[in-house]
């Protein structure tokens, strides 16, 4: 799915009023249809609720919003904050109309007319939406802080006044932060940013049937990845097809007293499809892993502690096998910087890179133009900003993220909530999966099993990393459905993960 910016939601707006036809006033009453469904799905008639309007567009969805919950018999009560003289057409006409169905609409022009809002009353704000030009100021600001400073459940329409939608909000800039915001057809860029989560809450996005070609023509670096974008990735297998259809992977992985995140990383490589798979690991990690991923073979380094990429066994070549993953647990030690180094002055195909192969590769950033073409790497914020710099806000680290994977031709896995996943074209996808009880130690080693997994079967890189990245999600949220998010962990992420 599209993350579309303002401009060209406005440009949908008008498309979809010209092309449909529609009049602009039946596309608002469509919005407030497609907000009130979800109200009332969720809240039940015997609450009261407080509704806010603000002038432009948003303020009429707010009021046409109250006359369809009228209709329902909700006790509703109406709030214009007047911060302006003048109010958008469509404004002025759904005013019109609730005036014929109720007397009932009060005016905030100056702080006392601010009603008092108590715990078990349910504020709804549709004060300013995607319009938002300027930090709001004034009767808005005293407004919005009283709805904040109020113990009642907050639902905004579109967007929570006072925050950009894809822009920088100033640290001063006072926003309304919602419980929930019920969002207009596609999700909007400030939603899926780390900083903005107060100002978002839990969204979601009710289809008002905006026109279907604007949005598939339009240009947009931003995608969200929903169930069914993520779906249309997954590769039907061959009934005729054998082990040896499904790639050979190589993992590098582990270190003295880190040979747990070789045996995630595997047992996740194998859970996510892999035909064969190959694990080397420091010789003090041999006897556990073939214990515990007995479907695994294993190459010992030479090493007991760490890698340093010479096995006891046989030469290990990494070219041989489809793809190769490194970095969970393997530790900086100068042999294995020396192994990644040799590593990536052989290889010319795509591998996935992690952890502390990252870390040595921002030491050494030498090595990073080196990088196989379209080779997926998955830091967290803290191992990105050591690649690269410092930024001031979500929006700078975005465009830090794409010139960094155009520059490297290389897909970067910025992880998180809302995961993002830039690309060598300068696109990122933000993920739709996961909740924090994927803050756990050895998560991260699972995505590097399941990118590996799949690069070995052959998913084009970018597709890979998009469906993993997906699929990693799902899983721990999953996990998070028989566990709780605070009791699970990494294996049961691994233990969860589907592939259907
Ligand atoms: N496109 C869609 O999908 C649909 C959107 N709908 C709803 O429309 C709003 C957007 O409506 P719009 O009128 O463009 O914008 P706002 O309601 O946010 O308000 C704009 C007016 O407010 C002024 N403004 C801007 N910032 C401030 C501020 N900080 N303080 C006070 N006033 C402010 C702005 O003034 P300008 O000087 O900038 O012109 C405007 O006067 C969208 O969010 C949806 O809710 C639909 O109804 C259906 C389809
Ligand atoms: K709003």
């Amino acid at each position: 799915m599209k993350i579309l910016n303002v401009d060209q939601i406005r440009a949908l707006d008008q498309s979809t009023i010209q092309h449909e036809p529609i009049a602009p006033i039946n596309l608002m009453e469509r919005a407030a249809l497609a907000f009130v469904d979800w109200f009332a799905d969720h809240f039940p008639a015997t609450m009261t609720t407080k509704i806010f309007c603000g002038l432009g567009n948003n303020g009429g969805d707010g009021l046409a919003i109250a006359r369809l919950l009228l209709e329902r018999e909700y006790p509703i009560e109406i709030y214009v904050v007047r911060y302006a003289p003048r109010e958008s057409d469509d404004f002025m006409h759904n005013h019109r109309r609730l005036k014929l169905v109720t007397e009932n609409v009060r005016y905030i022009e100056l702080s006392h007319d601010i009603p008092a809002i108590r715990h078990n009353e349910i504020v709804i704000d549709a004060i300013l939406g995607s319009g938002l030009s300027r930090p709001t100021e004034g009767i808005v600001k005293s407004t919005i802080e009283a709805i904040n400073r109020a113990p009642a459940t907050v639902v905004a329409v579109d967007i929570a006044s006072g925050l950009y939608t894809d822009q920088p909000n100033a640290p001063t800039d006072v926003i309304i932060e919602p419980d929930y915001t019920i969002t207009f057809q596609l999700p909007k860029l400030a939603f899926v940013l780390p900083k903005n989560g107060r100002y978002v809450g839990d969204w979601q996005i009710v289809d008002i049937q905006l026109h279907k070609r604007y949005i598939d023509l339009a240009p947009t670096p931003y995608y969200f990845t929903q169930a069914r974008d993520a779906r249309l990735l997954l590769h039907k297998r061959d009934r005729f097809s054998n082990k040896g259809s499904f790639g050979h992977a190589l993992l590098y992985v582990g270190s003295y007293g880190k040979i747990g995140a070789a045996v995630l990383a595997a047992r996740a490589c194998l859970r996510s499809g892999v035909g064969l798979l190959t694990v080397q690991v420091p010789g003090c990690g041999y006897n556990i892993l073939q214990t515990a991923v007995p479907e695994a073979m294993c190459l010992p380094d030479k090493n007991q502690q760490v890698l340093t990429g010479q096995s006891e066994v046989e030469s290990s070549d990494p070219a041989e096998y489809t793809t190769v993953g490194i970095g969970p647990g393997i530790g900086k030690a100068p042999e294995t910087l020396v192994m990644l180094r040799e590593l990536l002055r052989t290889l010319k195909k795509p591998i996935v890179v992690d952890a502390d192969a990252l870390n040595l590769l921002s030491e050494n950033s030498n090595l990073l133009d080196k990088l196989p073409r379209n080779s997926i790497l998955t830091p967290h914020p803290k191992e990105f900003e050591r690649l690269t710099e410092k930024w001031d806000n979500d929006y700078q680290k975005l465009t830090i993220l794409r010139e960094f994977a155009k520059k490297y031709k290389v897909i970067v896995v910025l992880k998180g909530a809302y995961s993002a996943i830039a690309t060598p074209d300068g696109d990122i996808h933000f993920n739709s999966t996961g909740n924090p009880g994927l803050s756990t130690g050895g998560t991260g080693d699972v995505l590097t099993g399941i990118l590996t997994a799949l690069l070995a079967q052959g998913y084009d890189p970018i597709e890979a990393a998009v469906l993993g990245v997906f699929s990693h999600g799902l899983a721990g949220d999953r996990a998070a459905e028989q566990r709780g998010p605070i009791g699970m962990t990494a294996s049961d992420v691994v233990d969860s993960l589907r592939w259907d």
